[in-house]
């Protein structure tokens, strides 16, 4: 079995400016997650968390650090590089959802894999709204779907191209415990699906449990990572 991380961050350190001077928001991260783990990030509101989330996304630039996804040094890759490897190999959930309103879900879904020159991106962007329960809801726009509907298209989309990393800052953060659990339950199972590795902030502990591994995040640093009782199990 390839042993290469899917992600190892060495020294990362995020600075940014803000109107009362310099704030360190990340001092100093070191992670290496293995292929196919699940692990949550979790931690005191402001620790930190989706900045790091971002880091790894390439849509923050680390100050300092080395960021390696799947082997491959990404660190100094330019904008319009990390975009392509980011459309090719991240799959990203937010927790407001992020659809475009004037696009139905199942043009949420399709248009970006149009852009990404995958073959069919209509009936592969079906097949993806189709895994996560929302067929019958596939012309409708996001302001006609409810909160957890519009996650599963986010989720839909996301997964569409098999990406090897699936991030998600907290994605059952806008919604109520039972629909909260669904979308859960639908996470992890298209990570099961799909072999993926992945990276997910939550502040719910029952949904951190779900995970293999806890990272807690506090001011910046890491000061905990532990394996959950489920990866002890296994
Ligand atoms: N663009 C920015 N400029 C300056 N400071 C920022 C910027 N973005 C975030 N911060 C600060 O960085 C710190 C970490 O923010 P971050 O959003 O990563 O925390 P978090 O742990 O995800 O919080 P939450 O759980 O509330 O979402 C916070 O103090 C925040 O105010």
């Amino acid at each position: 079995m390839d042993k290469t991380p899917a992600l190892r961050l060495t020294d990362i350190h995020l600075k940014l400016a803000s109107q009362a001077g310099h704030v360190n928001i990340l001092r100093g991260i070191d992670l290496e997650i293995n292929q196919g783990e699940t692990v949550a990030i979790v931690g005191p509101s402001g620790s930190g968390k989706s900045s790091l989330m971002m880091v790894v996304a390439g849509l923050e630039r680390a100050t300092n650090g080395k960021i390696e996804i799947a082997g491959q040094d990404v660190t100094h890759f330019d904008e319009d590089r990390f975009a392509l490897f980011r459309r090719d190999q991240i799959g990203i959930v937010f927790q407001d959802f992020h659809l475009v309103p004037t696009m139905t879900a199942l043009e949420n879904v399709a248009i970006p894999l149009e852009f990404a020159d995958i073959a069919n991106p209509f009936d592969v962007a079906r097949q993806q709204l189709e895994a996560v329960g929302l067929s019958h809801r596939i012309d409708h726009y996001p302001s006609q779907l409810s909160g957890g509907e519009q996650q599963r298209v986010a989720l839909a989309r996301a997964c569409a191209t098999n990406p090897a990393l699936l991030l998600a800052d907290e994605p059952t953060g806008n919604l109520d415990g039972e629909t909260g659990k669904k979308i859960m339950d639908l996470l992890l199972g298209r990570h099961k699906a799909q072999k993926n590795t992945l990276l997910l902030i939550t502040h719910d502990p029952k949904l951190a449990d779900k995970c293999d591994r806890i990272v807690r995040v506090k001011d910046g640093l890491i000061v905990e990572n532990i394996q959950t009782q489920k990866a002890v199990a296994q």
